[in-house]
């Protein structure tokens, strides 16, 4: 049990030293020896304050019967005569540096930030007390997931206007003050009639220390390697001897890789989607709220596309359209969905620099070649064509069914075979359920990272359109040419481990969605959960007390039980496995921070109670 209150990393408010004031301050440290914690005050100031100084959040927003019953209006100009020094301002002379546009932009983001979470924020419960004396900051207990104690929560939480209170005008800097005026008359007008429910992320995440993936030289890096790494992979599958000792592949020329009518099919393919996209087929749900408080709306045809793309493909066969044209001119396709893949990144990043401060991702940063990458809008559209969602979804991952599909074919004519392998129809049938899995679950996507997080950059165009279909489907481009014999038995091992995979990725991410959706939800109530102090709660038990990301496990799993159909002859075909472990384990870094940032206390509480990421007992 920690003797202090605060964790680092932790967003809290911190007293500005000689005032009243509290301030939105990030916990950098805490010396035991002097019971101090190092604080830094969004404009850069560091400062050591006593335990006392510092107050959770949640706490602000509970003051609703508080003495200082004023108006906020009222409320705020008071305060803000009585302020004797606002720590957002900096020493004369130093306020504005060489990226200073973009230091506003990020400094007003904070600003609506800051409005929304007194608008956004629901009132706290009870539980938590009602004054800043009784919350600690830590969790409260770990207990069951009481219906009757939640169904309380959920009615504060669901409230009209009445649940919103805004008693953090006094803790802005003075200087803020009069866009503060600006924007919030402008928020009022967009703030929707019903408050929007507890999924708070874009809301209350505040700002980044450091930039992900290694900054500008890991995201260069990463732009100029993937590249080159899928077209070394390609050429080094087609070769006869695919291993080690045979690497690099010879190159072809540059020249023989472009061809007009493949980028012709590769638009037809991309345009098609965009056309099943478009369909008013299928439900529309809401996506989590944004920082301005509106909440996007999608439309969830995803399987509806899948049905009719499978359709065009069946009639293609029928009529004996030649599929295996996508094999011999994999290259090619690849290069098309490279070319295409900058081009859109290109589109993105200059749409970007005209879009509304409040509509950037919260990962974006003000250097052009980062947010090249990352992406600097969080959801850009045109018109209700969501960009990001439909890339996320649709031509890659159906495109990667349609490439694997298309290796079958290949090898039963490369091999003249009357029928495909037993190991490529393990491999067709494990990705297959895999697509069509996250099609059927598509409302879950809505929820990752990557839609609310994450720009559409670089990073997402190329993964989604280039990287997936045509490094996903590696191991049956390598069954074409390389056929392994599989046995019966070890292809009941490999089924069994693919559906044990399955089933973890499946329940755990269900467990998961089901809860935030309805934490009452009678079916999820023998759950233990911890509370935390912005209102969410987490699950101890079950699927995410065994691990605190079993859905990556899951997704681990299955991705060696898609390489073991191609057997032990060479390294590539595990090429996925290696690839993916790097990246969900550097992803559930990136979760892992944004959790203890938002969480705090409670965060590391459920790390004691779920000591392993992602493997017991390893990891
Ligand atoms: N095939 C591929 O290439 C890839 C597949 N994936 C898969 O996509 C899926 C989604 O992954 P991703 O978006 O990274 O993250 P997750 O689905 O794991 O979501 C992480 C979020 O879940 C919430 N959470 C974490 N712990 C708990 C808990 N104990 N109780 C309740 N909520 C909790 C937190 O958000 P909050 O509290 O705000 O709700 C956290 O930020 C995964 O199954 C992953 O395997 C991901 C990347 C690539
Ligand atoms: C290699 C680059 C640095 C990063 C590229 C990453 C992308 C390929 C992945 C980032 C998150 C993804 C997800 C899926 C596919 C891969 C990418 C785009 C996903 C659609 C696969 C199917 C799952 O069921 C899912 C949960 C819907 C996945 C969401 C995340």
């Amino acid at each position: 049990m920690p003797s202090r209150k605060f964790a680092e990393g932790e967003v809290v408010r911190g007293r500005w030293p000689g005032s009243s004031l509290y301030y939105e301050v990030e916990i950098l440290s805490y010396d035991n020896k002097s019971q101090l914690y190092t604080v830094k005050y969004k404009d850069g100031t560091e400062l050591e304050l006593k335990e006392s100084d510092v107050k959770p959040l949640k706490s602000f927003k509970q003051r609703k019967g508080g003495s200082t019953s004023s108006s906020p209006s009222r409320r705020r100009s008071s305060r803000s005569r009585s302020r004797s020094r606002s720590p957002g301002r900096a020493p004369k002379g130093s306020r504005r540096s060489a990226s200073a546009s973009h230091q506003a932009d990020i400094k007003e983001k904070e600003t609506r930030r800051e409005i929304l979470q007194v608008k956004l924020t629901p009132l706290v419960l009870k539980p938590f007390g009602n004054s800043i004396n009784v919350y600690n900051g830590e969790p409260e207990h770990t207990e069951k997931n009481d219906i009757s104690r939640k169904n309380k929560q959920e009615k504060v939480i669901l409230s009209p206007e009445g649940s919103f209170i805004a008693t953090q005008y006094s803790l802005r800097p003075r200087r803020e003050e009069v866009t503060v005026k600006e924007i919030e008359s402008k928020e009022q007008k967009r703030l929707p009639k019903v408050p929007a429910p507890l999924e708070t992320f874009q809301v209350t995440t505040p700002q980044r220390k450091s930039l992900e993936f290694g900054g500008v030289p890991g995201a260069s890096l990463i732009m100029l390697g993937l590249p080159a790494c899928l077209f070394l992979l390609l050429l080094q599958c087609r070769q006869k001897d695919p291993s080690l000792l045979s690497f690099p592949p010879p190159l072809p020329a540059l020249g023989e890789l472009w061809e007009a009518r493949v980028c012709g099919i590769y638009l037809l393919w991309f345009f098609i989607q965009a056309l099943f996209y478009l369909l008013p087929i299928g439900k529309v749900v809401e996506g989590t709220p944004l920082v301005d408080g509106r909440r996007l709306k999608y439309r969830l045809n995803g399987f509806n596309a899948f049905v009719l793309t499978s359709a065009i493909v069946g009639t293609s066969l029928f009529w004996g359209i030649e599929l295996c044209y996508v094999y011999t001119h994999f290259l090619q396709f690849a290069l098309a969905a490279t070319v295409f893949s900058v081009v859109l990144s290109v589109y993105l990043y200059a749409r970007s620099l005209k879009a509304p401060r409040d509509e950037l991702s919260p990962a974006s940063s003000g250097n052009a070649v980062y947010d090249f990458f990352i992406g600097r809008e969080l959801n850009p559209r045109i018109g209700v064509f969501d960009l990001k969602y439909f890339c996320e979804l649709r031509p890659g991952l159906i495109g990667w069914v349609v490439v694997n599909l298309v290796m079958l074919l290949a090898e039963m004519k490369v091999q003249e075979r009357g029928t495909p392998s037993l190991a490529m129809v393990l491999v067709n049938s494990f990705q297959l359920l895999y697509v069509v899995d996250a099609l059927w679950n598509e409302e879950a996507l809505l929820t990752t990272m990557d839609i609310i997080h994450d720009g559409f950059g670089f990073m997402l165009a190329f993964g989604d359109l280039v990287w997936v279909p045509f490094t996903y489907s590696l191991q049956a481009f390598y069954l074409v040419s390389h056929p392994h014999d599989l046995s019966w038995p070890l292809a009941s091992v490999i089924i069994a481990l693919k559906l044990c995979g399955y089933v973890i990725f499946r329940c755990a991410n269900s467990q998961k969605n089901a809860f935030r959706k309805n934490p009452t939800d009678p079916k999820l109530a023998h759950l233990k959960t911890i509370h935390t102090s912005t209102g969410k709660s987490l699950l101890v038990s079950g699927w995410w007390g065994f691990v605190r990301h079993p859905n990556y496990l899951g997704d681990l799993i299955m991705a060696l039980a898609w390489s073991l159909p191609c057997g032990f002859n060479h390294l590539l075909p595990y090429f996925y496995v290696i690839y993916f472990t790097a990246l969900l384990v550097h992803r559930e870094a990136r979760d892992e921070h944004q959790c203890k940032r938002k969480y705090g206390l409670a965060w590391e509480k459920y790390c004691q109670r779920v000591p392993y990421r992602i493997l017991p007992y390893v990891y």
